[in-house]
């Protein structure tokens, strides 16, 4: 059996990297040969010879201790424009083999005792022409985690989302609000937290803090990992990548 997470968010910058990292970093912290895949990314930094260069899969990957050689396992497909693959393969007279990114979240998943998939956007993000990462989440039919904002107007991102995944039959194993500040959170937060449990009906899997350094690209991997472990229901997680006791496409 392939063992994973798929990490989708309400919107493009919410934070997908940044958990999928955490998680990552959590597992290869507790000895586990962990894989990450980023199967396509667009807004590449383009390096000196000219070719784009996925940040999120230089994260993902100092996250779970690869070596910058298993880049194109890790991303196949990186493009330079940053718009929706679709459109950002079409700018640049590209195609996108959709076969070719499952692929490579197989692969991964072959070789890896546990592996985090990270999408592209949100789950109604075009891949591909008519194929968005919903068809993609489908055909990888892991465990889903919706990362979410706590900030004003997620309650409607995060019902939204959820309901669009009940419509396309994928079961969402369960929700992540990143950026949380537990000192400094209002009744704005609190009650968006209440409402989103309320009207979702999904199980909260962690609140996970803003950590300093991490948009610099300076954040210390160890540091990541840990506060994964303080934040975030790892154990419960884990058991979700191996198939146990959750909402997913095996029990469905
Ligand atoms: N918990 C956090 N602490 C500090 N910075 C964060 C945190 N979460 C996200 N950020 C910052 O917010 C920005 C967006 O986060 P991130 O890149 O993880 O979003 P994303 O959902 O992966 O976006 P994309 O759709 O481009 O893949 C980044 O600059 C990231 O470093
Ligand atoms: C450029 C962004 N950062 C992101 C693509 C986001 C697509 C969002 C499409 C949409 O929903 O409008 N690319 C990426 O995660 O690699
Ligand atoms: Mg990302």
């Amino acid at each position: 059996m392939q063992k994973g997470l798929f990490i989708t968010a309400t919107d493009t910058g919410v934070g997908k990297t940044v958990i999928s990292g955490a998680i990552a970093a959590a597992l290869k912290r507790r000895g586990i040969n962990v894989g990450v895949v980023k199967p396509v990314a667009s807004g590449g930094r383009v390096n000196t010879s000219g070719q784009p260069v996925s940040e999120d899969a230089t994260f993902l990957m100092a996250a779970a201790g690869m070596a910058e050689e298993r880049r194109q396992e890790v991303n196949p497909v990186c493009l330079a424009a940053a718009l929706t693959p679709a459109v950002a393969a079409a700018e640049c007279g590209m195609t996108i083999d959709v076969t070719k990114l499952i692929t490579a979240c197989r692969a991964m998943l072959n070789q890896s005792e546990l592996t985090v998939v990270e999408g592209v956007g949100g789950m109604a993000a075009p891949v591909w022409k008519d194929y968005l990462v919903a068809d993609m989440m489908l055909e990888l039919k892991l465990p889903v985690i919706l990362v979410v904002k706590p900030n004003l107007g997620t309650i409607n991102h995060t019902v939204l989302a959820a309901e669009y995944a009940r419509q396309r039959s994928i079961p969402l194993a369960g929700i992540i609000v990143n950026c949380w500040d537990e000192a400094a959170a209002t009744v704005l937060e609190r009650s968006n937290l209440a409402y989103i449990k309320l009207l979702t009906g999904l199980p909260v899997l962690g609140k996970f803090p803003s950590l300093a350094g991490i948009p610099a690209g300076q954040a210390s991997m160890v540091a990541l990992g840990q506060a994964a472990e303080q934040h975030l229901a790892i154990d419960h997680i884990i058991g979700m990548m191996k198939g146990e006791d959750c909402p997913c496409f095996r029990q469905s």
